[in-house]
């Protein structure tokens, strides 16, 4: 049985990936700091996949276990010897920290026997399978280095499934939307994984599903949030933010169709679709799920500002991203990390050296000045 080592144990990686490769016929060994959910995996061995709609599709998946990678760090080492595939879906902001580990297993590996394996980092970000590569061979040694060529292969992904937190702690089962798709850059003939593929030029594919499933998704939950909304399909109901969310993914669909000479029918289908994909009623996604790390989704290559920047360079509107941008400085959830240092940041700087430190907008560029003003009138609409 070929086996996989997926980093990350939580929804995406129970939910999507580590589900795809276990019904492909492959041994998934989960690696998480989720001391629960690594016990309840090594016990249990299974659990279930229910897809969210009317009539739901259970899928039992099986041949899993769990290590811990703070505390069983020799096991994931031989993990990763024995493996075909390393996955991840644990945030990009983690892919640092699990880098060291990795480059320790494929050192190890390398050391012993020339097989292939593929490393594909499966988060919400461009180009991360390059950046989690880039930390890999930082930690690794010139020897090991040099034995990569050939035998470790990096592929970036774009990976497409709505999977919520999990109202039962106490279980493994996974809720997740029907549709999914995991794209993946290669060229080359590698082990079948069913669900998988494969792409010659990722660019598209990623920018397409970042720019309008993302970008779409973070528009409602922050105009949700501060409409005291709780959940994503709760916040599409109310028609003034639908129309919101429809114009912002109009702006950024009007960007991919100019760069990738997209279909305008074909494009405006795709918009329709993921606008139903989150008006699933079944799927009750908390808007401060979907909102989490506002400041990674302030990044100058992330949804809101790559896509404001680009229609900007190519003359087209950028005002309901701007906007959205707004919404965005204005998410105030005490339990995010992230949300709690933007609002310390605001309160210390002001808006326009967050803009500059965290979305590398000039103060000149007239853009910021347009974020300023929706960021000022939102603030008196919302915070009486
Ligand atoms: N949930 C979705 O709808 C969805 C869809 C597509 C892509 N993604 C992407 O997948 C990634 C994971 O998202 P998620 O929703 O599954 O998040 P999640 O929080 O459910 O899962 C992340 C897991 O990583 C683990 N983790 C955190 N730090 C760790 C560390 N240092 N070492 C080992 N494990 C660690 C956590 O314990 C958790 O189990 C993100 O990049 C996200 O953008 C999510
Ligand atoms: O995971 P994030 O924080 O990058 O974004 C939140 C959601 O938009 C995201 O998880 C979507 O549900 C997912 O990308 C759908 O494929």
């Amino acid at each position: 049985m070929k086996k996989v080592v997926h980093f990350g144990a939580g929804n995406i990686g129970r939910g999507f990936i580590g589900a795809l490769f276990s019904q492909s016929g492959y041994h998934v060994t989960f690696v998480d700091i989720a001391d629960e959910i690594i016990s309840r995996l090594n016990e249990e061995k299974a659990y279930k996949v229910k897809t969210a709609e009317d009539q739901p599709k259970v899928t039992e998946i099986q041949n899993v276990l769990g290590l811990n990678n703070m505390k069983q760090e020799e096991a994931v080492i031989k993990a990763i010897e024995e493996a075909t595939y390393i996955t991840t879906a644990i945030g990009p902001n983690i892919l640092p920290h699990i880098a060291p580990l990795i480059a320790k297993g494929l050192k190890g590996r390398l050391d012993s026997s020339n097989e292939k394996v593929y490393v594909i980092a499966c988060e919400n970000q461009i180009s991360a399978t390059d950046i989690l590569k880039g930390h890999i061979l930082k930690a690794m040694d010139d020897d090991a280095t040099n034995k990569i060529e050939g035998t470790v292969h990096f592929f970036n992904s774009a990976v497409d499934r709505i999977v919520p937190i999990q109202d039962n702690k106490n279980s493994l089962d996974v809720l997740v939307e029907p549709y999914f798709e995991w794209v993946v850059e290669t060229i080359e003939d590698i082990p079948t994984v069913e669900g998988m593929t494969k792409v010659a030029d990722l660019a598209p594919f990623i920018e397409r599903k970042l720019f309008t499933v993302n970008t779409g998704h973070a528009v409602t939950a922050y105009f949700g949030y501060l409409d005291g909304k709780e959940t994503i399909d709760q916040t599409l109901n109310d028609p003034s933010i639908y129309e919101k969310v429809k114009a912002t993914i109009e702006e950024t669909g009007a960007y991919l169709i100019k760069r990738y000479e997209l279909d305008e029918a074909e494009h405006q289908k795709y918009i329709k679709k993921i606008l139903g994909r989150f008006q699933n009623q079944h799927l009750h996604d908390d808007v401060t799920r979907v909102g989490r790390s506002p400041i990674r989704k302030l990044g100058a290559e992330d949804r809101l500002v790559k896509p404001l920047v680009e229609a900007k360079k190519l003359g087209l509107s950028y005002q309901n991203l701007a906007s959205a941008i707004a919404a965005c400085l204005l998410f105030d959830v005490g339990e995010d990390p992230e949300a709690a240092q933007l609002q310390k940041m605001i309160q210390e700087h002001g808006i326009t050296y967050v803009l500059n430190e965290l979305s590398l907008l000039n103060e000149t560029d007239e853009a910021v000045q347009t974020i300023v003003e929706k960021y000022e009138s939102l603030k008196a609409e919302y915070r009486k």
